[in-house]
């Protein structure tokens, strides 16, 4: 596929990239990302199709989501009284350096693809805030205090917002990422799977500090996290990445 770039944030990935939700598994997706930075400044050029045909809807689409989310993000802030010092919203300033990602996902059905690459690991988002936009079952979600695993029903014309890390740490946990997965209802991908995911994320070097007394850059954090998705080493110098440092046992 000539749009592969070997980026965690432009261009194609095929399935199998990172670890699965099974144990000894692979994801079962390929994803088309495009980075919003490169996009809105004509950095890209992706030949495939859907980018090079419909640039104009990718774009639409793309400002939709982004200021769908930065309007809710003004209002959990002022909900919470997290207005002021912190001032979240500037963090998103698009003359800066930021990692915000645009994706397409498909997980074929399993007719196409091998059984041990199945769905998508769990993960609490690296960002700010997720637009997801999927119309088949698969994607569960496990609820802050509960250890059980639930599905999100797929509802017309609804989208799924998701708070990430980077607004989970810095809001001192007031804003909670909620630990999530994709399987296949019935264990097997019986059907292709599509999900879009608007993944909005802070300036590079917005900066927070982790349950851990850690300080991390919101760049360090992303690329850290990818290592961990890639790898079946969920852990690093003993905290736990993907999940966000929720330290949930035995998920
Ligand atoms: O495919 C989905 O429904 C979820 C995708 C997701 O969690 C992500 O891209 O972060
Ligand atoms: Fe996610």
């Amino acid at each position: 596929m000539n749009d592969a770039r070997g980026s965690d944030n432009t261009g194609y990935e095929p399935i199998g990239n990172e670890v699965g939700p099974n144990p000894a598994t692979r994801d079962g997706y390929e994803s088309l990302k495009i980075s919003r930075r490169e996009f809105l400044n004509k950095e890209i050029e992706l030949s495939t199709t859907l980018v090079r045909d419909h640039s104009d809807s990718v774009l639409n689409f793309l400002e939709k989501a982004h200021v769908t989310l930065m309007t809710i993000l003004q209002n959990l802030l002022r909900e919470l009284g997290l207005e002021g010092p912190t001032q979240f919203e500037t963090f998103h300033d698009d003359t800066k350096p930021t990692l915000s990602t645009l994706a397409f996902l498909k997980y074929p059905k399993h007719e196409e693809c091998a059984t041990d690459s199945v769905g998508h690991n769990k993960h609490t988002d690296i960002g700010s805030l997720t637009f997801l936009l999927a119309q088949q079952w698969g994607l569960q979600i496990m609820t802050p205090g509960s250890d059980k695993w639930a599905f999100v029903k797929p509802r017309p014309k609804h989208a799924v917002i998701n708070v990430g890390d980077s607004l989970h740490f810095p809001s001192g946990g007031q804003l909670a990422s909620v630990l999530h997965r994709v399987v296949p209802l019935e264990g097997k991908q019986v059907e292709d799977r599509y999900s879009i995911a608007y993944l909005m994320r802070v300036n590079d070097d917005l900066k927070w500090i982790s349950t851990n007394g850690r300080v991390w850059s919101a760049k360090e954090w992303h690329d850290l996290k990818f290592d961990a998705f890639r790898t079946s080493d969920s852990m690093k110098d003993g905290v736990q990445i993907v999940t966000g440092m929720r330290e949930i046992r035995g998920v």
